[in-house]
């Protein structure tokens, strides 16, 4: 008989991945979909669709749907056999809904394993029938929904209490935020609404054949459970229903959330039996957000962090201090109750920088200038800049903020800016605007992008990081950065990230297959097959983990001088986005 192989899938901006190991963690196999290039009918561009004038920015739950099934073709081409999988877990991207109709259930339970998902779930046009009741998921790039973040800011008394109560103060991605805007646009819809799925919760409810409960961690990402009590905060279900009545039923629409991010959900559905030869004793492990599959991609320690740099970027630390602030966010740990999970989310991340490398291309005039995806002229500029433009110490420094889209932190509408910063005098020399003197453009850009956007995770993750216990003579950093997501196979962005962020034992690269929020869940599908009993999943992960199998060794980190140069940097940086924020006024997130 074979030996038991895992699952573990990602529902993501742009992809959807699904990946496959042993019980020892090694990776197998791995395949992808990737929205826009697999599915052109549905018109998404970077696997969303958007709605310029509300700020609306959205994924159609069809697509989701054609994705699972084609991401299953495609393993099954490459050989992996089905029939050993014992038990499946899953990411998806954070804050994102889906809408259930009260039929739902009994169409998933009778589904056609002949026929695809899609044919079979989707929505009936304008009507209750179907699975859906709304056909879109609401993406969390999403940032129309200001008029009901300030509600939930001032609902408890202000969002330093949101923040305290939920984990964060009121995003505009946030599912409280985004369902209660659903509720006030499409009324009738919300009415025929029978059950509220996050995207990772959704993606196990079609592989369970059932809906499927919200996550521990991933609810942290809701705006709405009181995180300490582990329980729904009356206020707020009733500011998103609108009224106490409703705040009951908004209660049944989401389930309640089980404190055991292994225990199984149950059996996979025959649907997935029938079709791809699953035993119908494959387990459903809970499926969590992301970001918080992507802290148990690794066996974290105290100290250590992950930079994620994949369509966001997302800087995360695993820790057993709750500190809620309005400007960054904690959740629940997936797996090990007493721990929380620490981040920091820019919307500016992948795509900002993509676009500074097109921007590049295009002016040295590249034989295909308009298509060329290449990094070459990015990181040549990027690394042959010196930090902060700076010739000596005394001259001053360039900064500048690349943000395409509305920003979550700080929250500010979208804009470029660039300004010099004078550390002597503590000022910024030039007012910010987009084309400052002794700034060469678009050259310069490709180093100061990257510098401003660690820059910003090195100014709010101060409070977070300590003296590293194996290097107590250097000042407070990271003990070690692991960079994980796309942009971590960039080896300018891997250098410049050590330098402006230090880390005493250097930065390293997750080097096991593409895509850690599909690692991190195959491997709590290992552990919630496999513990023993009360065996944490550290301890479980410990056992299996080999560093040097793993991850790999990319920079160095700390660079006396330099990450002391970029320490007064970060004032320069805070008094550009303070400058920002009263010039362009309060409005991204
Ligand atoms: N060599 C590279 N250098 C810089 N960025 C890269 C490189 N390869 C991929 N990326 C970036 O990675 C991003 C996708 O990362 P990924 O982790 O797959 O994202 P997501 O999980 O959000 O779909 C893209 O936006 C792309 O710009
Ligand atoms: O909004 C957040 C976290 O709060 C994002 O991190 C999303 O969870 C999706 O990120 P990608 O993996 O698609 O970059």
């Amino acid at each position: 008989m074979a030996s038991s192989t895992y699952m573990g899938f990602d529902l993501s901006t742009q992809q959807l991945k699904a990946i496959v190991v042993d019980s020892g963690l090694k990776l197998l196999q791995e395949a992808k979909v990737d929205f826009d290039a697999d599915f052109p009918h549905y018109g998404t561009s970077k696997g969303v669709l958007t709605n310029d004038a509300e700020h609306e920015i959205f994924a159609p739950v069809a697509m989701w749907l054609e994705a699972l099934n084609l991401v299953l073709d495609r393993l099954k081409s490459l050989g992996v056999d089905f029939t050993s999988i014992k038990a499946i877990s899953g990411a998806g991207m954070q804050h994102g809904v889906v809408f259930w109709t009260k039929e739902a259930e009994d169409i998933m339970r009778t589904l056609d394993a002949s026929e695809t998902l899609v044919k079979q779930l989707l929505l009936v046009k304008d009507s209750s029938e179907g699975t859906f009741s709304h056909e879109f998921s609401p993406n969390w790039q999403d940032a129309s929904t200001q008029a009901q973040c300030d509600q939930f800011n001032a609902v408890l008394g202000g969002p330093e209490k949101l923040a305290e109560v939920t984990g964060s103060s009121a995003h505009h991605r946030f599912s409280g935020p985004q369902i209660m805007s659903f509720r006030e646009k499409y009324p009738e819809k919300y009415a025929n609404t029978a059950r509220i799925s996050l995207v990772s919760s959704w993606l196990a409810s079609i592989l369970l054949g059932k809906v499927a409960p919200i996550d521990r961690s991933d609810v942290g990402g809701m705006n709405l459970q009181d995180l300490q009590s582990g329980t729904w905060n009356q206020d707020l279900l009733t500011l998103v229903a609108g009224s106490k009545e409703g705040a009951a039923d908004l209660h049944k629409k989401l389930g309640d959330v089980p404190t055991d991010g292994g225990a199984s959900f149950g059996n996979i559905s025959p649907y997935f039996t029938t079709r791809y030869g699953f035993p119908e004793t494959c387990q459903i492990i809970p499926f969590t957000g992301d970001n918080p599959s992507t802290i148990i991609a690794l066996p974290m320690r105290e100290n250590e962090a992950i930079v994620s740099l994949g369509t966001s970027t997302t800087f995360l630390m695993s820790t057993s201090h709750y500190k809620p602030h309005p400007s960054y966010h904690f959740m629940p740990h997936p797996t090990t109750p007493g721990l929380y999970m620490f981040m920091l989310c820019y919307k500016n991340g992948g795509l900002a920088r993509e676009q500074i490398r097109d921007t590049l291309n295009l002016n040295r005039n590249f034989l295909q200038p308009t298509t060329s995806t290449s990094w070459t002229t990015f990181n040549d500029l990027a690394l042959s800049t010196p930090p902060l433009g700076q010739s000596t110490p005394s001259d001053p420094m360039r900064l500048g903020l690349y943000f395409p889209r509305p920003e979550i932190v700080p929250a500010v509408h979208a804009g470029l800016w660039r300004t010099h910063y004078s550390p002597l005098q503590n000022t910024l020399t030039t007012a910010p605007q987009g084309n400052p003197d002794n700034w060469t453009l678009p050259d310069n850009d490709a180093r100061a992008i990257l510098e401003s956007q660690f820059l910003s995770i090195r100014l709010r993750s101060a409070p977070l990081v300590t003296t590293p216990s194996s290097h107590p003579d250097l000042p407070p950093q990271p003990s070690r950065i692991y960079l994980v997501g796309g942009g971590a196979l960039n080896h300018a962005i891997t250098n410049i990230c050590g330098q402006v962020l230090g880390s005493a034992e250097g930065v390293y690269r997750l080097d096991v297959g593409s895509n850690a929020c599909a690692l991190g869940a195959a491997y709590k599908a290992v552990w919630g097959a496999g513990r023993r009993d009360g065996e944490t999943f550290e301890a479980f992960v410990g056992a299996r983990w080999r560093e040097d199998g793993f991850v790999q060794r990319v920079a160095d980190g700390y660079e006396e001088g330099v990450w002391e140069r970029y320490g007064q940097a970060v004032g320069g940086l805070e008094m550009l986005e303070q400058e920002v924020v009263r010039l362009a006024g309060v409005g991204g997130q």
